[in-house]
């Protein structure tokens, strides 16, 4: 996030199936999220959402029971890969979750540890990354005076910027939201989607959420999940405006409308 650079790479999914164990989450999903682009993953309960998520940054990886078939690729290159390493991919991708979830550390240790994990040893350099990161997350300014301080003090928004920041921090070229505002009150959902929107065209991203609203507001593409046959699917992929005003599939009219899901 901290250096300028070329548009980041585009993210597709083709063909892609999870199984767990004997039951298959999701079957022959494809998606494309352009360069620099938001896409918003929708859909209800249960049809694959965060599996898919999941199986981009190779979290799925720790589950001994999970299988995926097809391809996924960030700028051409394949992530399934077994020769992939995966700190390097995991650098490539970050991911916020649902709940944010900083470090038990202070508010500087939150983004200095990520840097030293990836090598950087000079402390000056870090704090300048810090800095940065923090500005970059309308944070600096909130917490410039208190960084050695827990980062369990923040408030709930805080906290989700702050986990921005460490998730930004190593400059991924794509990065995952798992229903990034939904632990979070109005005015924290608000400030959390104004950086979200800040972000859009330097990096490449797909934000899983539940609140259409939401997707309709900041997403630049759509893609529709949904559960047939047991099975999790994308019904229909397009621009948020086609999606919400001019959708093809049934589905995405019933879901979109919100006459079913
Ligand atoms: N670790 C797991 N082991 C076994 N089954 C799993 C696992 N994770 C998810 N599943 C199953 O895979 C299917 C898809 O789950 P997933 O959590 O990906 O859906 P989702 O669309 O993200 O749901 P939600 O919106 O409720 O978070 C569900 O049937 C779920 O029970």
């Amino acid at each position: 996030m901290t250096e300028d650079r070329v548009l980041p790479p585009t993210l597709e999914l083709d063909d892609v199936s999870i199984r767990y164990g004997r039951h298959w989450a999701v079957r022959h999903a494809s998606l494309r999220v352009a360069s620099g682009e938001l896409m918003a993953l929708v859909g209800p309960s249960g049809c694959g959402k965060s599996s898919l998520l999941a199986a981009i940054n190779r979290m799925t990886d720790l589950l001994s029971e999970c299988t995926i078939t097809g391809d996924i690729r960030v700028g051409g290159d394949s992530v399934l890969d077994a020769q992939v390493s995966l700190p390097q991919l995991r650098r490539r991708v970050g991911m916020v979750f649902q709940q944010p979830n900083p470090f038990p550390l202070s508010i500087a240790d939150n983004l200095h540890f990520p840097l030293r994990e990836h090598g950087i040893a000079r402390r000056e350099r870090r704090e300048q990354m810090v800095e940065r990161a923090l500005r970059d997350v309308g944070l600096w300014t909130e917490v410039a005076g208190r960084l050695d301080r827990s980062a369990l003090t923040l408030s709930g928004g805080q906290q989700q910027r702050l986990c921005i920041a460490r998730a930004l921090i190593l400059a991924p070229d794509v990065l995952l939201l798992d229903e990034p505002c939904s632990a979070l009150d109005p005015i924290a959902t608000a400030s959390v989607e104004a950086l979200i929107r800040e972000l859009k065209g330097r990096f490449t991203m797909l934000m899983v959420t539940h609140n259409l609203a939401q997707a309709r507001r900041l997403a630049d593409s759509v893609s529709v999940c949904w559960v047939e046959d047991g099975c999790g699917c994308v019904v229909e992929s397009g621009g948020t405006e086609h999606i919400f005003t001019t959708p093809s599939h049934p589905v995405t009219r019933a879901y979109c409308q919100g006459l079913a899901g």
